[in-house]
């Protein structure tokens, strides 16, 4: 588990974090997501020891990540700008960071296996692509066999294939019962992979919430009904938000669609579609962060 308490980091007069509370739970994907410059890269920082707080303290498993004393048999951790030397293989580079570890030689075949780099395990890096080094680091991360993963913005610069596998990756390390802490600035990416969100802006929490939480508080839910008999179907559902979008076509906020199917069955309505809609989460986001994004446009 990752704690976050009050965590601050001042830079001169600029504060790019402020008293940031939180907690990372076992078992589940953790997306860390705020727009660009809010925070995420400097708060990691401090939970892995890498920067120190102002005011405030982070602690993996009830302590601070330097007190730990084998910290990669503990958290994984793949930051932006990871630097690997580019004349060194992949199987080199894994042995290198296990032997100095005191982490067993068969670790490395196994996260080779793991990140699908096996066949370019004897490669320099140099002639790596992206893709290839970002599994290269994550397979850095997953060395220790480390029951907390944080990971910082995995999927920048990926194809889609790349995308999906970390998806599936980060997924099933949470169901081993690791903890996973993964910041992203897209939303969209983080609705597919997370089941909760911690989101921030301008150094602030903004929301620690789920997915789903996060979708019914920006009160965009709604569900679309198709029947021949709207205007009936209409004067059924007092109280409720209903908007026509064409002759036999309701959208419909309050009563959710089993309540609205029920009411329809009630009074023999047929129902041609009874579709939930949710909120694009990538609104909702930009609904919760707008007023903390440094750059807007100036058609924004
Ligand atoms: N060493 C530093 N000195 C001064 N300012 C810094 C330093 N490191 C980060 N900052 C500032 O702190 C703010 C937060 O940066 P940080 O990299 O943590 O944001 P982020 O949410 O990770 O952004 P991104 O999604 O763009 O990576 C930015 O305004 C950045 O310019």
């Amino acid at each position: 588990m990752i704690r976050a308490e009050n965590l601050t980091k001042r830079y001169g007069d600029t504060t790019v974090v402020q008293d940031l509370s939180f907690t990372v739970q076992p078992g589940a994907v953790t997306g860390f997501l705020g727009p660009n410059g809010a925070g995420k890269s400097t708060t990691l920082r401090m939970i892995l020891g890498l920067d120190a707080p102002t005011r405030g303290h982070a602690t993996v498993d009830g302590r601070p990540y330097a007190r730990h004393g084998a910290p990669l048999t503990r958290v994984g951790a793949l930051l932006e700008a990871r630097s690997v030397h580019p004349g060194r293989s992949a199987r080199h580079h894994l042995t290198a960071l296990a032997l100095t570890h005191g982490i067993p030689r068969s670790r490395v075949d196994r996260v080779l296996a793991v990140t699908g780099l096996t066949h370019v395990a004897d490669k320099r890096v140099k002639g790596f692509s992206l893709g290839m080094g970002q599994r290269l680091g994550i397979a850095a991360a997953l060395l220790g066999d480390p029951a907390t993963v944080v990971l910082d913005e995995p999927v920048n610069g990926l194809d889609p294939e790349g995308v999906l596998w970390i998806r599936t990756l980060l997924k099933s390390l949470a169901a081993e019962g690791r903890t996973v802490l993964v910041s992203s600035h897209l939303m969209s990416e983080m609705a597919l992979t997370a089941e909760h969100l911690i989101v921030i802006g301008k150094g602030r929490l903004l929301a620690d919430t789920t997915v789903d939480a996060l979708v019914r508080a920006s009160g965009g839910a709604s569900v679309k009904v198709v029947t021949p008999e709207a205007d009936r179907l209409r004067n059924l559902l007092p109280g409720a938000g209903i908007t026509l979008e064409a002759p036999d076509t309701l959208l419909v906020t309050g009563p959710d669609a089993p309540e609205i199917g029920r009411t329809a069955a009630a009074h023999g309505l047929p129902l041609h579609e009874l579709t939930p809609r949710a909120a694009s989460l990538e609104q909702a986001f930009m609904a919760l962060t707008h007023d903390s994004v440094e750059y807007q446009g100036a058609l924004a």
